[in-house]
């Protein structure tokens, strides 16, 4: 199976799939809601294309069949999502990723010797880009979260954060012990995709930024909060 990458972007065309990728992306998940699976399937293919041609691995939001149809690397469920036991033997017996949501530390106990692959843990903060958000668990609930599964040194999937992740966040984030973070929004919604998707490959795979929130030099200090401060203001939207 693929090594779990520290940063998915979630994404809903081709385009941005290969922006992001151009930018150092390594993960990319297709999540489109409201198609028929058919218009799934015709954009999932060409973003498969864009993940063989850069190695990318390539997980389908919500549909287990999907994933099978096209051979992609794996699927995400969350708790509404249904896979049938059929589906789950054909994932697992092809070495398929399978990724599950979590908003509580009893979401995630519950995937204790579970053939899971990585747990999304989330919502981090308020965000737009999904409806009905599970509680929001903002950095204390993430403290408290890993702090628990540590203590408890179960053998437990990675945890990957999600939910209105922005640049600023990485290194308060990683210091609770989370294997990575999945966003869209942050990157989606850059004026310059590859740029930003270059800016967030690099600071979660810098150790000393993520053990350190402060450790970075005064300048890319002022560089993370006024790009956290841009992209909070990007996210608003105004009626
Ligand atoms: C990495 C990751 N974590 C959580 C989710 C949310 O999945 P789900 O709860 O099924 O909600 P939708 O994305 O389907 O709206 C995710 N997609 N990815
Ligand atoms: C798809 C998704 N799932 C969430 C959860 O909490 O389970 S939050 C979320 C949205 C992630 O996009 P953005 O980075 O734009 O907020
Ligand atoms: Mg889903």
């Amino acid at each position: 199976m693929r090594k779990i990458s520290k940063l998915h972007f979630i994404t809903t065309s081709a385009a941005l799939a290969e922006q992001a990728c151009r930018g150092g992306v390594d993960w990319i998940q297709l999540r489109l809601k409201n198609v028929s699976y058919e218009e799934y399937r015709k954009v999932a293919l060409e973003v498969q294309d864009v993940c063989k041609r850069y190695n990318a691995t390539l997980i389908i939001n919500d549909l287990p069949r999907l994933a099978l149809d096209i051979n992609a690397d794996g699927v995400h469920l969350g708790k509404e999502d249904i896979m049938t036991p059929e589906e789950e033997a054909a994932l697992l017996a092809g070495g398929h990723i399978i990724g599950c949501t979590t908003n509580t530390l009893e979401d995630i106990l519950h995937f204790k010797n579970k053939p899971v692959s990585y747990l999304g843990l989330g919502p981090f903060r308020h965000t737009t880009t999904k409806q009905n958000l599970s509680p929001i668990l903002g950095l204390g609930g993430y403290k408290n979260i890993m702090e628990s599964l540590r203590t408890s040194s179960q053998k437990l999937p990675p945890v990957i954060a999600i939910g209105g992740i922005i640049l600023y966040d990485i290194p308060s984030l990683f210091e609770t012990g989370i294997h990575g973070i999945a966003l869209s929004g942050a990157i989606g919604n850059a004026s310059d995709i590859s740029a930003k998707a270059a800016e967030f490959t690099k600071l979660v795979n810098d150790p000393t930024a993520s053990n350190d929130p402060w450790g970075n030099s005064d300048a890319q200090t002022r560089d993370i909060i006024a790009g956290g401060i841009g992209e909070i203001i990007g996210n608003i939207t105004f009626n």
